[in-house]
């Protein structure tokens, strides 16, 4: 009884966490933990659902694609057919997972290697002609199957979606849904996704599906922008992509996500040229135009290959699926459950493993970033993780040394999958009470553990505002938000701890005797003074030319657009869209400083929280803002003949898109990456591609030069 009782228990907190994590992971969000806050890797999720599986088969949990618990209002699309999930061959125990995948391939065999009695296989009857796996076995026999019978493809880890054509024509889009059925309407979105035609080459009718995801090289594009305008980076480019497609109040706003589709099969087409996987693939990719993941031919031995491949993929894939490669065949085999929404018996997804390491930790570093939290980094001798030598992994922070009890000589666990970032994930032994220094690395102030949004959020930081790291740091985003290149972190480092510079207008002050006095060489000094005055291509000029172009630029205040010199601030959730908004509402800085937060939070996208930081910012640093204001010049927003017009200009310009766009800015106009329905002029240079598309289909004229240059003429 009491036994009964305490699995009946696990089975109940099993199901609750498993809902938890995955309304977390349709969100986009980072799936952690709902009792402890840390976070839960892919194969440790799959681990519990294993639990769960053998527990309670009978779970309700089973019956739908995912246990997701988010509600949304948005309007639907009904997937027809279905969209189901995939049954996984996923274990901590390579063994294990290799004899979930032998089974599968039995199964779904040839009948004739599938209904073999045991001891048959190798029998003369059989087909001759199979495929042995070297040194395996399955339930007693060697482990054979039929060559052909199999395709494998990489599992792309992104986010599902169904886009049903007819005539040709794209006529809705919607993403796979917890029931396999109703799923979110994506229709307006997806036309800002890249690899999505609005027509199709031939005017047929089907569902297309495949896998919504932001290509690495796209990422990193994402998330320097975010960096650029001072918000919180993705996690991870699937997070990313479930998020970026979810935009249903401002579809437009897809555009800026980056977000690519790769399919991975087609639906309900009428009389398809094509009886195999590999040859739906190679019509799709040839005949459509649309990028397939592409299927070949199944051998055992290639799954590490293809595995050891991944780092040269320009996406994230979480492992292989493999199917039967003839279409018919695969749907004879029928489904798991329900015979609409149940996953198919014909495929299965390999998952790529987790690799985890248990080194001890021989030291604790503690650094100090520029809003003052120290994190932790553990020390360890090298182990071999996915394909890396791993030595370092960050503590995430106090909250969690605390709660795992981790200190120096503590066993940990530490993951890493592909090119995922090696995380600690927990503590094995040698636990400890958690020594938190009492002084900050850098300048030696007495550190504050400090509430964060929750308990598990506990951190350590340094509360003195002239803390050095948080000054460097805080000097290096000053610098790198006007686009100053050549002066790095070290060199601001030396700087500052040379006691030349401790504010933002020390940097225009500095001498090159201040330099030199600090240790660099005078070419060094030479070079990172032309770095703050922003002389173009330095490195080509002699010293004694540097030296004059330095004296010529000290001369006159740095012209700044007023957004950029909030931004460079560096203030807390106030980066370059919060700027933006304060130019635009009230056109000066002098004004920006007079506001009250109550005037503040009536700016649109300034919440109250950044209101009343921002206007602490600014009183508290009054004295250094003025001494900053003897050398640079915030510029108010032009007004002009072009005022409240938007520009976007697409393609290449011979005298550069800059030229054309000060051009515009100085006339009140406004200049943005992007068209959208605010736009109203597109100007196009040579190869001018999607976005002209777009203008064309908002209906937003498309103008050349000449014709932007008479309406430059006209407002002067
Ligand atoms: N870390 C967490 O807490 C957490 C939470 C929820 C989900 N997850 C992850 O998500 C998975 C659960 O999602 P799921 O059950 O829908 O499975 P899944 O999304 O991992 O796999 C099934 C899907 O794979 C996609 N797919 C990609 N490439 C394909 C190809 N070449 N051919 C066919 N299909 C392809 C299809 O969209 C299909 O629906 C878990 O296994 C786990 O890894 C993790
Ligand atoms: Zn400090």
């Amino acid at each position: 009884m009491a036994k009964a009782t305490k699995q009946s228990d696990r089975v109940q907190t099993l199901e609750r966490i498993i809902a938890h994590l995955d309304t977390q992971y349709e969100q986009g969000i980072a799936c952690t933990h709902p009792d402890t806050g840390v976070l839960v890797s892919d194969g440790e999720y799959d681990a519990l659902r294993r639990e769960l599986q053998t527990l309670n088969p009978q779970s309700t949990l089973f019956e739908t694609a995912t246990a997701s618990q988010l509600e949304s209002a948005v309007a639907k699309v009904v997937h027809h057919p279905p969209l189901t999930s995939i049954e996984k061959a996923s274990h901590e125990d390579l063994a294990v997972q290799q004899q979930m995948l032998f089974k599968w391939l039995r199964g779904a065999d040839d009948p004739a290697v599938a209904e073999a009695p045991a001891g048959e296989l190798f029998a003369d009857a059989l087909p001759d002609d199979l495929i042995t796996v070297d040194g395996m076995s399955y339930d007693g026999q060697p482990v054979v199957y039929s060559p052909d019978r199999f395709y494998a493809a990489y599992k792309l880890d992104g986010v599902a979606i169904a886009l049903y054509y007819e005539q040709g024509k794209l006529v809705r889009a919607g993403l796979r849904p917890r029931d396999g059925i109703n799923g979110e309407d994506v229709t307006a979105q997806v036309r800002y996704v890249a690899g999505v035609p609005d027509k199709l080459p031939k005017k047929i009718s089907c569902s297309i599906r495949g896998e919504l995801i932001c290509k690495l090289s796209d990422f990193e594009k994402v998330q320097a922008e975010l960096a650029d305008e001072g918000e919180k980076l993705r996690a991870n480019p699937r997070n990313h992509t479930a998020g970026g497609i979810r935009q249903f109040k401002n579809p437009e706003k897809t555009a800026r996500m980056r977000i690519s589709f790769i399919a991975y099969t087609i639906e309900a087409l009428d009389h398809p040229p094509y009886k195999t996987e590999i040859e739906r693939a190679r019509w799709c990719q040839e005949t459509l135009g649309i990028h397939y993941i592409e299927p070949q031919p199944f051998r055992f031995e290639n799954l590490q290959a293809m595995e050891d491949a991944v780092p040269t993929l320009d996406f994230e894939v979480d492992g292989v699926v493999i199917g039967v490669n003839d279409l018919e065949d695969q749907e004879q085999l029928g489904r798991h459950g329900d015979p609409r929404t149940g996953n198919p018996k014909g495929k299965i997804a390999w998952k790529f493993r987790e690799e985890e390491a248990t080194p001890v930790i021989r030291d604790i570093q503690w650094q100090t970033g520029r809003t003052g939290k120290i994190v932790a980094v553990a020390i360890f001798d090298p182990v071999r993780l996915a394909g890396t030598n791993v030595t370092r992994a960050t503590l995430h922070n106090a909250g969690f040394m605390l709660r795992n009890q981790i200190t120096i000589g503590s066993t940990i666990a530490v993951r890493k999958a592909g090119k995922i970032i090696p995380k600690v994930t927990g503590v094995i032994a040698g636990q400890g009470e958690p020594q938190f220094p009492d002084h900050c690395p850098a300048c030696k102030a007495k550190t504050q553990l400090q509430q964060g949004g929750t308990e598990e959020m506990l951190e350590l930081v340094c509360p003195n505002p002239d803390c050095s790291a948080q000054n460097v740091h805080g000097l290096c985003h000053y610098l790198s938000t006007f686009g100053v290149v050549g002066l790095g972190e070290s060199r601001v480092r030396t700087m500052v701890e040379g006691g030349k510079v401790a504010t933002h207008a020390d940097f225009y002050r500095l001498e090159l005797e201040d330099a030199m006095e600090c240790g660099l060489t005078e070419r060094q000094s030479l070079l990172a003074l032309a770095a703050v005055h922003m002389i173009p291509a330095p490195d080509k000029m002699k010293n004694e030319e540097l030296g004059i172009a330095i004296a010529t630029a000290r001369q006159s205040k740095k012209q700044v657009p007023l957004w950029q010199l909030f931004a460079a601030f560096g203030i807390e959730a106030a980066g370059k869209s919060a700027g933006k908004a304060l130019e635009d509402h009230f056109s000066s800085f002098d004004a920006i400083r007079a506001a009250t937060v109550q005037q503040l939070i009536e700016v649109g996208d300034v919440g109250e929280k950044t209101a009343e930081t921002v206007s602490s910012y600014l009183s508290t640093n009054a004295a250094a803002i003025d001494d900053l204001l003897n050398y640079v010049e915030p510029q108010s927003p032009k007004t002009g003949l072009l005022t409240g017009k938007n520009f976007c200009f697409s393609g290449g310009f011979p005298e550069g898109k800059r030229h054309w766009e000060q051009r515009v800015e100085e006339l009140g106009g406004k200049c943005s990456g992007s068209v959208s329905k605010k736009t109203h002029y597109l100007v196009a240079g040579t190869a001018s591609g999607s976005k002209s598309e777009k203008a064309e289909k908002l209906g937003i004229p498309i103008i050349d030069t000449d014709e932007l240059q008479k309406l430059l003429q006209a407002g002067s």
